[in-house]
């Protein structure tokens, strides 16, 4: 997606295509978090004191890789957002003259709080290969983690790339549900049923081809290396539904002199 054209950015296909690429990414950095134990000790807050720093391990190894990517100027692109805006350091490389696609408000937008706590909760007890806290993985699983946050973080925040897309296909539509606080309709008018449908089935596929190994002949019966069911129904339950209300708060603010 190229972030320098408007016109390329706000075409609804252009961005559900973008989606669907990042299927492959979220589905393989799954895949490799399948490969090692729970590790709750990377999750504990202060279990491996840090100076300076209060909190869990994982969590320190997602600052430092925010502060390092802050540097090559990753959160300056519209579609990437820290876990950590306050704690971001100056870019080393020049600044990018993005155009204005989104709301002046768009970085307020952050839901990535609730994407760390349902990942750790809720994904990570289900795509580990099982309990477990050999702490000789501890750094792979952080990095390994870090990937997946990212990853689904950008997902779920391009519901703003969407719901912009949306509202200026029909701004009158969202004007009036907007200064009526209609939430249900704002919800109702974003929700695209056959998309959604579409997806659920694409990620089992994906979870099938990418799980299994190509160069083993058929007739051996392979161990997929995570469960289809599992990520369909991570993408069902938190994803779709936490991309929804990125675009439901997203455009709750979307009044006409606000872009
Ligand atoms: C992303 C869109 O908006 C909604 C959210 C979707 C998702 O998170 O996958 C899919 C369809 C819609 O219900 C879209 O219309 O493509």
């Amino acid at each position: 997606m190229d972030f320098m054209k408007p016109e390329t950015v706000l075409n609804l296909n252009n961005i559900r295509t973008s989606l669907v690429r990042m299927e492959d990414t979220i589905v393989f950095n799954l895949i490799e978090r399948s490969q090692f134990f729970l590790l709750p000790s990377v999750y504990v807050k202060d279990k491996y004191p840090i100076e300076g720093y209060s909190g869990s391990f994982m969590e320190w190894i997602l600052l430092q890789t925010e502060k390092v990517h802050s540097q090559v100027r990753r959160y300056e692109a519209p579609d990437e957002i820290a876990f950590f805006p306050d704690q971001l350091l100056k870019p080393l490389l020049p600044s990018l003259k993005y155009p204005p696609v989104l709301a002046l408000y768009s970085s307020e937008v952050n839901y990535n709080q609730e994407i760390l706590d349902f990942y750790v909760k809720h994904i990570v007890p289900e795509v580990s290969c099982g309990q477990g806290d050999q702490e000789e993985n501890s750094g792979s699983v952080s990095v390994c983690d870090v990937e997946c946050l990212q990853a689904l973080s950008r997902r779920i925040h391009f519901g703003k790339f969407v719901a912009e897309a949306k509202y200026r296909a029909d701004p009158e539509l969202y004007d009036r549900l907007i200064a009526a606080r209609d939430v249900e309709g704002i919800e109702g008018s974003i929700t695209n049923s056959t998309v959604e449908a579409m997806i659920l089935e694409r990620i089992k596929t994906k979870c099938e081809t990418f799980g299994t190994d190509p160069s083993l002949k058929y007739s051996q019966k392979q161990q997929l290396k995570v469960k289809p069911e599992l990520i369909v129904g991570l993408y069902r339950d938190y994803v779709i539904p936490l991309t929804k209300k990125v675009e439901v708060d997203y455009l709750l603010r979307r009044l006409p002199d606000n872009n």
